[in-house]
């Protein structure tokens, strides 16, 4: 079936009218069965579009649904403490520890940083059984909601691994879970994400820059708008559009390492997080299934590169002031993915307002918030 993105719906933001992308849903239920029909529909959504919807209320889907939960009461509890608390061990590696606002650049590029705090727990961590957390959420029921969740989004990402695996027709060794194996290094986190309003942060520090993932796959739960994607050019150049929350359904999409492991055949997702409502507090939750380090593959510009190093230039990229940024080969930030056609004009900061708003009515099952400029 072709994406359906001819007559998006769309949502006021900003004082304009902006699409609201429709995309596929997938079954995780039927997925576990390696279902051929939801192969085929998996992998053709990420060969075309780059993500979907993953609908977990089937009895596999519904205890990850309760680990987010668990998940959102520790990390607004955690979020809650005192700075001192929360970056009682700062950022011990790139996928382990805490980030306080500001550490990146921004929703609207050069001028901006980031309007969120972070705090990441690593899977090979977690697996080695005592993670360095600090103390708001260091007694051993709060370690034990981030094991299941850990758990429960690994297991999960794998078993979409394996489709698209089966999907490509690839066996043995040529897997892709076979370069995604739990007892081998990889930078694989689970990443929690509190966005402050921007009526308090102002509009310089603002949202999660436009960047496609360093991940094989993501897989990303919030209950909050916000999140915005640009379909892929083979979809037709498309302008950026938000992501609607979907009820029971996480959003997953694919990420450089697998586009690159595909041999560029699957779209890297192309996103970023604007302030929706820029008086309420966002929460995210990320797990971002990396490949072993040691993994090799063709980068964007053409090099042969391990996952780690990929890693770790792109994750210098992210976190270096917009400056030196703007020095990094021009595919990185984008994975190598070509925009065609003009970027929105929201994306130019000096239209941006993050203050007052106005909520509405719902209309046609989607929430809309006018923002007065
Ligand atoms: O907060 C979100 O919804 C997305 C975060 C994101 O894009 C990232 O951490 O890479
Ligand atoms: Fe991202």
């Amino acid at each position: 079936m072709a994406p359906q993105i001819d007559a998006p719906q769309t949502v006021e933001w900003q004082g304009k009218r902006v699409p609201v992308w429709s995309m596929q849903t997938i079954n995780y239920g039927l997925l576990l069965s390696q279902d051929p029909a939801e192969v085929d529909k998996v992998l053709k959504a990420c060969l075309e579009d780059g993500y979907f919807y993953l609908d977990l209320q089937s009895i596999d889907g519904r205890r990850m649904l309760g680990d987010q939960q668990e998940t959102l009461k520790l990390m607004k509890r955690f979020f809650d403490a005192p700075i001192e608390a929360k970056n009682e061990f700062g950022l011990i590696s790139s996928h382990l520890g805490y980030e306080p606002v500001g550490s990146r650049t921004g929703a609207f590029g050069a001028g901006t940083k980031d309007g969120y705090e972070m705090l990441k727990v690593s899977r090979d961590e977690i697996q080695r059984g005592s993670p360095k957390v600090p103390s708001p959420i260091k007694n051993s029921g709060d370690l034990g909601v981030l094991e299941n969740t850990i758990g429960s989004c690994n297991t999960i990402t794998k078993v979409i691994l394996s489709a698209l695996s089966t999907g490509m027709n690839l066996t043995g060794a040529a897997r892709f879970e076979n370069s995604h194996r739990n007892d081998r290094p990889s930078t694989t986190t689970l990443s929690m994400m509190h966005y402050l309003p921007s009526d308090v942060t102002g509009n310089k520090k603002i949202g999660h820059q436009k960047h496609t993932d360093i991940s094989s796959l993501t897989l990303l739960f919030s209950e909050q708008w916000g999140l915005q994607i640009r379909p892929p050019g083979t979809c037709g150049a498309r302008e950026m559009g938000f992501v609607a929350p979907k009820p029971g359904c996480a959003f997953v999409h694919v990420g450089d390492s697998l586009r690159f492991a595909s041999g560029m055949k699957m779209q890297s997702c192309i996103h970023r997080v604007v302030p929706f409502n820029p008086s309420e507090h966002r929460y995210s939750i990320a797990y971002f299934l990396r490949a072993e380090d040691d993994t090799m593959f063709v980068d964007s510009e053409g090099r042969y590169v391990t996952a780690g190093q990929w890693h770790d230039e792109k994750f210098k990229a992210f976190t270096d002031p917009w400056q030196y940024q703007a020095m990094a080969p021009s595919s990185m930030i984008l994975g190598g993915m070509k925009e065609e056609g003009e970027d929105d004009i929201a994306g130019d900061m000096a239209a941006f307002e993050p203050s007052p708003v106005v909520a509405k009515e719902p209309q046609e099952e989607i929430k809309e918030i006018a923002v007065q400029a």
